[in-house]
């Protein structure tokens, strides 16, 4: 996948975006961050101005993590498979408001440590491990795996788009996820574990020693090999991070856009820029996670997002919080007039 190109935004669209927005009925600039969007809209949808998205996918990946069973979470990972079965009842924090926004969203089983009994094929075919291994012990997962976890975020969002979607929203579950999605910033970064690190579902001061211990033992126990970005997804990430990235990635190839969310979301948008260069046209951010790592990505990709109201639930849940304004960006773009007919008038 190395070898593939994103494709290109529509730069006639992004001018007349922003010459529109500049004549609007507005003081310069009072759109704020919505005018940004709408311009960003015009541009992946290769129109001004451009449509609010109205067939909007989020696809959670999800899948267990062996750093959980070394005190970097709140939670046990038996959390994970109850709340696989959440979003197929549809009564997990994204269902609801996915439900309030007008988005469908669908789980698949990447790596999850459990057989999941019961659930439909749709969600458990495509399992490409039980959990990842932990990561500063082994690599998280073999290069096969990998490629294999590469291959279903492909595919999902494949089908995603040619079932009609025009706005796709990558979703996370897994507990103890936020680790290595810290440890792959770090690494795409330079940085070190204290400047990544987070507190996650709400770890305490031991737990956050811990997790910074996990996270600088695993770039240690990686080094150079980091710098490859399908050896860092497999060394320092996991199945479900790789069909994530591979899923972000896969969008941008297609032309459509793409609303990031926290941390995990964030983590594998990174990546998809290191092994797939110009991707990030194709991404916006949702919202900004109080994780200190999701801002440092969010600065390296240059994405302001549109929320910032501390969620920190992962689930693909602040992109969709934030859909309502992307909406609103759009129709601003659209139904405003422009200062020079009102001032004519
Ligand atoms: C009930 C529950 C629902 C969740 N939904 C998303 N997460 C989020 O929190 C976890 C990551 O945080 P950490 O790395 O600290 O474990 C992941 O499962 C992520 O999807 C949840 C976590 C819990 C407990
Ligand atoms: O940034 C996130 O999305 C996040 C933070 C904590 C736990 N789960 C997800």
């Amino acid at each position: 996948m190395s070898a593939r190109v994103a494709a290109a935004v529509d730069r006639r669209a992004v001018g007349e975006a922003r010459e529109r927005l500049a004549g609007l009925a507005t003081p310069p600039g009072a759109l704020g961050r919505l005018g940004e969007a709408a311009v960003w809209l015009s541009g992946v949808q290769g129109t001004c101005p451009p449509r609010p998205p109205s067939d909007v996918r989020v696809v959670v990946l999800a899948g267990d993590h062996g750093v959980a069973q070394h005190g970097v979470t709140a939670f046990p990972s038996s959390v994970t498979p109850l709340m696989v079965r959440a979003f197929v009842d549809g009564t997990a924090g994204v269902s609801s408001l996915a439900r309030q926004h007008g988005a469908q969203v669908r789980v698949v089983d990447v790596s999850v440590d459990d057989d999941l009994a019961g659930l439909p094929a749709e969600v458990t075919a495509g399992k490409v491990v039980r959990g990842s291994r932990p990561i500063h012990l082994e690599d998280a997962v073999s290069p096969q795996a990998c490629e294999q976890a590469l291959a279903l975020g492909a595919r999902l969002a494949d089908e995603a788009i040619d079932d009609g979607a025009d706005l796709l929203i990558g979703g996370d579950m897994g507990i103890g996820n936020t680790t290595p999605s810290a440890a792959l910033i770090a690494a795409s970064l330079g940085m070190a574990a204290e400047q990544v690190v987070g507190r996650g579902t709400g770890v305490d001061d031991e737990g956050l020693a811990r997790k910074q211990d996990v996270i600088d033992r695993a770039l240690r126990r990686v080094g150079d090999r980091a710098d490859d970005p399908l050896v860092r997804l497999a060394a320092l990430g996991g199945a479900d991070l790789a069909a994530h990235t591979a899923f972000l990635a896969r969008a941008a190839e297609r032309g459509v856009p793409v609303l990031l969310d926290g941390v995990i979301s964030v983590a594998c948008a990174l990546v998809a820029e290191d092994l797939q260069p110009g991707c990030v046209a194709w991404f916006a951010a949702g919202h900004r996670s109080p994780e200190p790592a999701q801002t440092l990505a969010l600065d390296k990709l240059g994405l302001q997002p549109l929320l910032d109201v501390g969620m920190r639930l992962g689930e693909g849940s602040g992109a969709v919080a934030a859909l309502p304004l992307l909406r609103s960006a759009a129709v601003l773009l659209s139904e405003v007039a422009l200062l020079a007919d009102v001032l004519g008038s």
